[in-house]
């Protein structure tokens, strides 16, 4: 209790005046680069932090020449500058790990960066216990498990301050709308909900202004399958990396925007959520109203058809499977 309130004061008086450190993870990737061009070009953010296995200060070169006010420091690859890059930290985003080849599920990278997230949020635990916690590696339906288990582990578990980041989901469902409805994106606002991997990506067209699309098959498919789409594209060279900058960018500029005292911010994100917990599944994607201690409110699903409450229902079981695969693992593993 005496930890929670001392850690909200301090995020409280940093964002009161307005300094927001903001730190990549990864940041020399394919989506880290972009992101951090992105996170650069953003006047909320004061002092960007760069940290990568390999080449973060090149890239930190690079973007600090970019006349905007931000400071940009790239961090060293070691233990001290992994720390240094968190310390003070308000948000923090994690695109580190590999990406899939065509013919991979999101599952299969599981092997590789269940440990990359782990290691990296036992530093985030220990240097930057307050932050906010953006995990874009997949497979996010299980990596915000493992961070969960890590913090829980160090006593300094805030289930307001995890989110794994599905913004990519919604950004794609508005555009693929607009393509059909020959209409504009931003006025489209389609709530996606569940996880980030192919069927437990549920979006909810009966909650648009075009509630027929919710029987559209193909639409529903290419939402759960859009991240398949660029991944065969890329043909062997990776997945979506500009398309994940922008939304991971949006995904820190609503926590800011929040942080900084603005009302009424919404995002679909997937949090530690009481709305499946009777059926044991502690983390679930739905529509959250951001706040200055992060998750500030999560909502209801609210009303949906028969045909989506099948596609919950089919979301649950793999949801379950991936939440309790991270879990596992962190106990089996639970590293130095
Ligand atoms: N959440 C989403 O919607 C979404 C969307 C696209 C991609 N992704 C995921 O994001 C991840 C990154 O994708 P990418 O295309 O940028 O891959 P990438 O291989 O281009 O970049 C990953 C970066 O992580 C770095 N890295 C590896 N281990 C690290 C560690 N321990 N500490 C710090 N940095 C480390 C690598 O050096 C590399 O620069 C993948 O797992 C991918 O599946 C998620
Ligand atoms: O598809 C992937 O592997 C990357 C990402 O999760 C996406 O949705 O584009």
């Amino acid at each position: 209790m005496f930890m929670a309130s001392r850690i909200q004061t301090r995020a409280f008086s940093a964002s009161a005046r307005n300094l927001s450190k903001v730190t990549v993870l990864g940041a020399a990737g394919g989506i880290g680069q972009p992101l951090s061009l992105l996170l650069k070009l953003n006047p909320k953010v004061t002092d960007l932090a760069l940290y990568d296995i390999r080449g973060a200060p090149g890239v930190a070169a690079d973007i600090s020449h970019i006349n905007t006010k931000s400071k940009v420091t790239g961090y060293e690859p070691t233990p001290s500058g992994l720390a240094s890059a968190l310390k003070g930290a308000e948000v923090v985003l994690i695109p580190a790990g590999v990406p899939r080849k065509p013919g991979m599920t999101r599952d299969d990278l599981f092997n590789t960066n269940a440990s990359i997230v782990r290691d990296l949020a036992k530093a985030c635990a220990e240097s930057c216990p307050e932050a906010n916690i953006l995990v874009i590696a997949n497979p996010v339906n299980s990596t915000v498990p493992i961070c969960a288990e890590i913090f829980k582990a160090r006593g300094v578990y805030n289930p307001k301050r995890l989110f794994g980041v599905t913004t990519l989901d919604v950004v794609r469902a508005s555009r693929f709308v607009s393509e059909i409805k020959d209409t504009d994106p931003a006025d489209e606002n389609i709530t996606v909900v569940g996880g980030h991997s192919g069927v437990t990506i549920v979006p909810l067209f009966s909650q648009s202004k075009h509630p027929e699309l919710s029987t559209n098959a193909e639409l529903i498919n290419r939402v759960q399958f859009g991240g398949d789409e660029v991944v065969k594209a890329k043909d062997g060279a990776g997945s979506a990396t500009l398309s994940m900058a922008m939304a991971g960018a949006r995904m820190a500029e609503s926590l800011l925007r929040a942080s900084h005292g603005e009302k009424g911010i919404v995002e679909p994100t997937f949090v530690d959520s009481p709305l499946y917990k009777d059926q044991g599944i502690d983390f679930f994607s739905s529509r959250v109203e951001l706040g200055p201690n992060g998750v500030e409110k999560i909502l209801p699903l609210g009303e949906i058809n028969d045909a989506e409450k099948k596609l919950v229902e089919a979301c649950l079981g793999d949801l379950k499977k991936n939440i309790e695969k991270g879990v596992a693992f962190v106990a089996a593993n639970p590293g130095k």
